[in-house]
């Protein structure tokens, strides 16, 4: 087992409950605070979720029970936020002085502990939100042949997560959904996906370029590089290129306001998943507006600058604009921001952890680079010579698996929905937990192997097919469309970095992974790097 630099700040909580968690703490609930103002309030809510659950949490749990389905007992309103306040603060405590790559006892140790408890599935609460956790392949599969028109996003996410994705791809349904995953799919396919290449190379090579340039300059044979910020650029260049073609500058500058947009929705003390605490104005929510109407005001002058329809992905969403049953002009401002998130973060992390793991292990690094001089013979790649790259391919996998960009997808029953044996009632949210999934100790060889980084399990082409518990890019019909122009991003870019430089950690690097929506590095990545 190979130990990192431990943290140095403190954990950070998941994503989905932290805000939640943050409610608590600024609501206080303790008997002192229980006067009979904050009394009244959490009557009026209690009303108000009474309006907004389908079924009450007693009988959704009596459907859940009949059907072998356990869990933690719900608390009255909060549901099992305090028990995961109470196990997550446990963890935080018992943490090891030296961090591994076993990320799931450090993000969801409530799920750890409730798993141990009730089974690979289990309900609990996330206020009156019965959700159903799911970690069973074949129950996943299930739900994939389910029908994607049965499931919809939790109202309550849609809302919190309005000023970053509006109806975007992520959270439409039903026929909106299709319609705009068929205008993305056309701009996303394996040809269209090779036309992007040359940008991955325009983007990379001046970057690259200035790292050697560093490290001959500095005449000391190696210099610390910040990577993430460098992958950042890369990888927004060309998501941007791909949506606003020659407009792409002015991408950046969107990119950078939902970045903060995201920090703050994820990090800030909001309330989530009570009717109505997105409207109250304080600090947080405030400038969750203001960032959001900026996104939304820079991309209307994009658009409004556009005089016909260039040959780009925005120009593909904006012929879909005043067509029968077509887009308005908003959906395709809601678009661009959801792929511009969706598209950059995601390619990006999975750069920076496989750069940090390659660092780690000096012996996959080689492997890699022996590979890739023998397909490139010491060039640059071309698009065709990707797909011949293997190792790389298994790396990408098994980093992917220990650190999936996204850690978890959320659905929700729109209507009474027959999974297997199941019956899950309409209004049930079901988490699918990606990281317990890729930890998962039956899966994946026990716990003597589950946290190593092992490309080797992945060279079993049909091992890693099969296996439904390997998901980084989703499943079923809400599958990530991005998937292929990821995987040519990635490949191209590493190519490029492993046969001009080699790497190490730097000692300035503290592993301290967050989960802000994705999983990435509280601190950035600080590597070594020695020109070859
Ligand atoms: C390594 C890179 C990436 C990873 C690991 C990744 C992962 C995922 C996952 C797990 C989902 C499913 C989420 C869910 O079911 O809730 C998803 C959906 C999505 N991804 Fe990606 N993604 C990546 C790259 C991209 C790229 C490059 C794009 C766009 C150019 C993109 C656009 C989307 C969109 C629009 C959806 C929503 C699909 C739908 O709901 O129908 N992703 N991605």
């Amino acid at each position: 087992m190979l130990y990192l630099n431990p943290p140095s700040g403190k954990d950070s909580e998941p994503e989905l409950l932290h805000t939640t968690l943050c409610a608590i703490n600024s609501f206080g609930v303790s008997s002192s605070m229980a006067t009979p103002i904050l009394l009244g309030f959490l009557f009026l809510i209690l009303v108000i979720y009474k309006i907004y659950c389908h079924l009450s949490p007693k009988q959704m749990q009596q459907i859940m029970q009949s059907q072998g389905i356990q869990g933690p007992n719900p608390k009255f309103l909060l549901g099992n936020l305090l028990d995961i306040k109470k196990i997550t603060e446990k963890a935080s405590k018992k943490q090891k002085s030296s961090a591994t790559h076993n990320l799931e006892h450090r993000f969801f140790p409530y799920f750890v502990e409730w798993k141990k408890a009730y089974g690979k599935n289990f309900v609990y609460w996330v206020g009156c939100e019965a959700v159903l956790y799911v970690q069973d392949p074949e129950l996943i599969q299930e739900i994939s042949s389910s029908g994607s028109f049965n499931w919809g996003r939790p109202a309550f996410l849609k809302k919190d997560r309005f000023p970053l994705f509006g109806n975007g791809l992520i959270m439409a349904e039903d026929q909106d959904w299709l319609h705009q995953r068929r205008i993305i799919g056309q701009a996303l396919t394996a040809e269209k996906v090779k036309l992007v290449f040359g940008s991955v190379m325009e983007a990379s090579l001046p970057i690259l370029n200035g790292w050697a340039v560093r490290i001959k300059k500095c005449g000391q044979g190696s210099i610390e590089i910040e990577v993430d910020g460098d992958l950042n650029k890369i990888t927004g260049h060309v998501i941007s290129k791909l949506l606003f073609g020659s407009d792409y500058k002015k991408g950046f500058e969107i990119l950078d306001k939902l970045k903060v947009l995201q920090h703050t929705l994820f990090k800030a003390t909001r309330i989530v998943g009570i009717p109505g605490s997105r409207f109250i104005p304080w600090a947080g929510n405030k400038k969750v507006w203001r960032l959001g109407k900026e996104a939304d005001f820079l991309i209307m002058e994009i658009i409004n600058a556009r005089k016909g329809f260039a040959d780009d992905l925005l120009g593909l969403l904006l012929q879909e604009v005043n067509h029968d049953k077509g887009l308005t002009t908003q959906d395709v401002v809601d678009e661009c921001k959801t792929l511009l998130i969706a598209g950059q973060e995601t390619t990006k992390l999975s750069l920076t952890w496989t750069l940090m793991l390659l660092a780690l292990n000096p012996h996959w690094q080689d492997r890699v680079r022996a590979e890739v001089m023998e397909i490139t013979n010491g060039a640059y790649p071309d698009i065709n010579m990707l797909s011949q790259m293997k190792i790389m391919t298994m790396v990408l996998n098994e980093s992917m698996r220990l650190y999936p960009p996204v850690s978890y997808t959320v659905r929700q029953a729109k209507r009474d929905i027959r999974v297997g044996n199941l019956e899950i009632p309409k209004g049930m949210s079901v988490l699918i937990n990606i990281l317990g999934m890729h930890e998962d100790l039956h899966l994946w060889g026990g716990p003597e192997d589950v946290y190593e980084f092992n490309p080797e399990r992945f060279s079993n082409v049909e091992f890693s097919r099969k296996n439904s518990g390997y998901i980084p890019f989703g499943f079923g019909g809400r599958v990530c469309p991005g998937e292929k122009l990821a995987r040519m991003e990635q490949k191209a870019i590493l190519s490029m970095i492993v046969s001009r430089f080699s790497f190490t950690i730097s000692p300035n690097y503290s592993h301290s992974p967050t989960s802000l929506l994705s999983i990435m590095p509280s601190n950035g990545l600080q590597l070594l790097f020695t020109l070859l």
